[in-house]
């Protein structure tokens, strides 16, 4: 029988961004590809990204997380999830604050009030190897890169940035102007990005406020993308569109992106909604290894 079977099992959202919680520390078992998608093909599981806890890596860190994508892919990066699992640890003690670690490093997350939550999500990387890109670009604030007919692009130009997972932001007036889940998968797996990206439709409405649209690297269109944000927000920043703190609007709530000087980390705050708390099937996991 599957180590899974009737194991607990938090579902949780980011502003809208589903999420589920699986706490397996002590439990030594790493969730197959096969095991995340039998969970996320269940409707009391579903989940846009799954959040594994694991026993604490670093010393003086709380939790190491494995993150997984719909299609079974792992991440190293999720802001709205990495919220939900800070409300999570966080739920029954007293403390305010706490560290958690994936393979991309350390997220000190601190409690703001009851259900608002501020990640430090650390600092972006802005090499073209590092996003990483199929081949050199000198300045990634606007990469040479189009789709529809080369004298009348649909979509060109984007900025990249690397959240500790890639991301390529396309500028727009109106984000829901654009045909995202088409385009979406599209751009995701393009050449240019080795490792496939999450792609962002985002409009500038002033220096302080950012529409974003997501379609997410191995899970598709969400309502939110707690790490696009941050990767939005910072690209505006260099490209002196905005400021260095904006609200970024998703179609599943707003979550507030600065971009710190001191230390170049950048910070998000936002909201985390508990859904319930349920077991998995013992059937859920036959013929998944
Ligand atoms: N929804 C997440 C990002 C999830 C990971 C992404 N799909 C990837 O593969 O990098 C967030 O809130 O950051």
């Amino acid at each position: 029988m599957s180590a899974l079977a009737n194991h607990p099992f938090a579902k949780m959202n980011g502003i809208g961004n589903e999420i589920v919680v699986l706490d397996l520390r002590g439990a030594g078992h790493v969730v197959t590809p096969a095991e995340a998608r039998a969970i996320a093909g269940h409707p009391r599981s579903r989940f846009d990204q799954l959040m594994v806890l694991h026993a604490p890596v670093t010393p003086g860190t709380d939790a190491f997380m494995r993150i997984y994508n719909t299609d079974g892919s792992e991440s190293a990066a999720c802001g709205n999830g990495t919220r939900c699992v800070a409300w999570h640890l966080m739920k029954d003690g007293d403390r305010d604050s706490l560290t958690l670690e994936t393979s991309a490093g350390l997220l000190p997350s601190t409690r703001v009030d009851e259900l608002t939550f501020t990640v430090d999500m650390g600092a972006p990387r802005f090499g073209w190897d590092e996003i990483p890109l199929a081949e050199a670009f000198r300045d990634t604030r606007a990469i040479e890169l189009q789709i529809g007919p080369i004298d009348a692009p649909i979509l060109h130009s984007p900025s990249v940035v690397n959240m500790g997972n890639p991301h390529a932001i396309f500028w727009v007036d109106d984000v829901k102007a654009y045909d995202l889940p088409t385009i979406g998968p599209l751009l995701e797996n393009h050449p240019i990005f080795p490792e496939r990206a999450n792609i962002s439709l985002a409009a500038v409405k002033d220096r302080r406020h950012l529409d974003l649209w997501v379609w997410e690297r191995g899970a598709g269109i969400t309502r939110a993308c707690g790490s696009a944000a941050c990767a939005a927000a910072v690209a505006a920043a260099r490209k002196n569109l905005t400021d260095r703190e904006v609200v970024v609007s998703l179609p599943g709530g707003d979550l507030t992106i600065t971009w710190r000087e001191s230390d170049s980390h950048v910070l998000m705050t936002g909201a985390v909604a508990f859904e319930w708390e349920d077991r998995f099937p013992p059937q859920l996991f036959a013929g998944a290894a």
